[in-house]
C-alpha cells in the first residue's frame, strides 16, 4: 500500500551560488509526486508509464530500497524502509538491471539463495521450468540478456515470496521464454502471491494484469481493473488502414466531417488510424470513397480499444 508518495532527488547544480561563493547549491527533481496505489494478494498489479514517469522510483520506495521524501508505504503491514530481514524474506524482487552477482554460474547461485530461506521453493523445478539448465556452464556475466532475466526471475521466486516485484519482467525475452515466464507468473499469482510489476509493453499488461495504475510525471492518472477500463471504452474502436497511393491527402480517403468524437491520424504516408465511436455508416462511407477512387486498402483492421490506445491517449504519442 502506498499513500501520497513523494520522492525528490537532489541534483548538483553546476551554477555556483553567488551569495556564498564556492558553495554548490542543490536543485531537486521530483521523480514521484503523490502516487497512491494498493496491490492485493492473488492479483497482478501493473504500474505503467512512459520512460521517466516514476515507476522504478515508486517500486524502489515500496521495496525499501529508497527512502521516500513524503507519504506512507506499507509492505505486508510494515514500513519497508525500516524493516528487517524477516520482512525481506517474505518478498521477492526482480530488478530491471538484474542485480545479480556476476562471477558465479546460475544454478550454484540459486542454490545459495535458497539456502538462506527456511522454506525455499524447489530450485530444480524452477531451473527446468525456466530452461536455466541449458546455460548453466556459463557465468552470469556472460549470459545473454534474456537468460539473465530468467535467472533473475528464478532468484526472486526461490524464497517462495508473499509479495513479488517484477521490474520489466519480459524485457529481452524471446517469444518462447515470454510464454513460459507469463505462465509461471500466473501460477504464482493463483497461489495467492501479490505481484507488482512495471512494463512498457501494454500487450503484456493487458494479458497479465488484473489492476493497472498508469502514472505520468510522477502522478497517478488512471487506475482501475483492466477489464473495467477496457469495457468502459467498449463503444470506442480503432480502425487502421493503409492505402497504396502515397502522398494521398487524408481527406481524399475519408472526406466525411470528423464529427461525433472521431479522431483521425496519419501514422505515416498512406497509413491511417481513426478512433472513437465508429459506426457501420463510417465503414460504408469509407468503402464508397474507395470504390469511387478505385482504391483497395492494402490493410484494414477494426479493433476494440486496447490498453495501449488508452495509454497513448493519456501519455501522448510524442517522446517527452
Ligand atoms: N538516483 C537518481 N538521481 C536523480 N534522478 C533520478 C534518480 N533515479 C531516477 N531519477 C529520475 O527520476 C525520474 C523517474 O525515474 P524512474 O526510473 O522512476 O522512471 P521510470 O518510470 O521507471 O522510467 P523507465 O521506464 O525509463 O525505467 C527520471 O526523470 C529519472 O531521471
Amino acid at each position: 500500500m502506498i499513500d501520497d508518495l513523494r520522492k525528490d532527488f537532489s541534483l548538483p547544480r553546476r551554477k555556483r551560488n553567488r551569495a556564498t561563493p564556492g558553495a554548490e547549491s542543490q536543485a531537486t527533481l521530483r521523480a514521484v509526486d503523490g502516487i497512491s496505489l494498493r496491490a492485493a494478494p492473488g492479483k497482478v498489479t501493473a504500474l505503467l508509464g512512459a520512460n521517466g514517469a516514476g515507476k522504478s522510483t515508486t517500486l524502489s520506495c515500496a521495496q525499501g530500497l529508497l527512502k521516500p521524501t513524503a507519504g506512507r508505504v506499507r509492505l505486508l503491514g510494515e514500513d519497508p524502509w525500516r524493516a528487517g530481514p524477516s520482512l525481506r524474506a517474505r518478498v521477492g524482487i526482480m530488478l530491471q538491471e538484474g542485480g545479480l552477482p556476476q562471477a558465479i554460474r546460475p544454478i550454484p547461485l540459486l542454490r545459495h539463495v535458497a539456502s538462506m530461506y527456511r522454506k525455499p521453493a524447489d530450485v530444480d523445478a524452477l531451473v527446468s521450468r525456466l530452461g536455466i539448465d541449458g546455460f548453466d556452464r556459463t557465468n552470469i556475466r556472460r549470459l545473454s540478456g534474456g537468460q539473465r532475466q530468467r535467472v533473475a526471475l528464478a532468484a526472486a521466486l526461490v524464497g517462495d515470496p508473499e509479495v513479488l516485484f517484477l521490474d520489466e519482467p519480459s524485457a529481452g525475452l524471446d517469444p518462447q521464454s515470454r510464454h513460459v515466464v507469463f505462465d509461471l507468473v500466473r501460477e504464482v499469482k493463483e497461489s495467492g502471491t501479490c505481484i507488482v510489476l512495471t512494463t512498457h509493453l501494454m500487450d503484456d499488461a493487458q494479458r497479465l494484469a488484473d489492476d493497472v495504475y498508469i502514472v505520468d510525471e510522477g502522478r497517478n492518472v488512471v487506475e482501475g481493473q483492466v477489464d473495467d477500463l477496457l469495457n468502459n471504452s467498449q463503444d470506442r474502436k480503432t480502425l487502421r488502414f493503409a492505402v497504396s497511393r502515397r502522398g494521398m491527402q487524408l481527406l481524399d480517403v475519408f472526406p466525411a466531417p470528423l464529427a461525433e468524437g472521431l479522431t483521425l491520424r496519419e501514422e505515416h504516408a498512406g497509413s491511417y488510424e481513426i478512433s472513437g465511436p465508429i459506426r457501420p455508416e463510417h465503414l460504408s462511407h469509407l468503402a464508397g470513397t474507395w470504390a469511387e477512387l478505385g482504391e483497395l486498402p492494402t490493410s484494414l483492421e477494426l479493433k476494440p480499444r486496447s490498453l495501449e490506445d488508452l495509454f497513448l491517449d493519456i501519455s501522448g504519442r510524442t517522446i517527452r
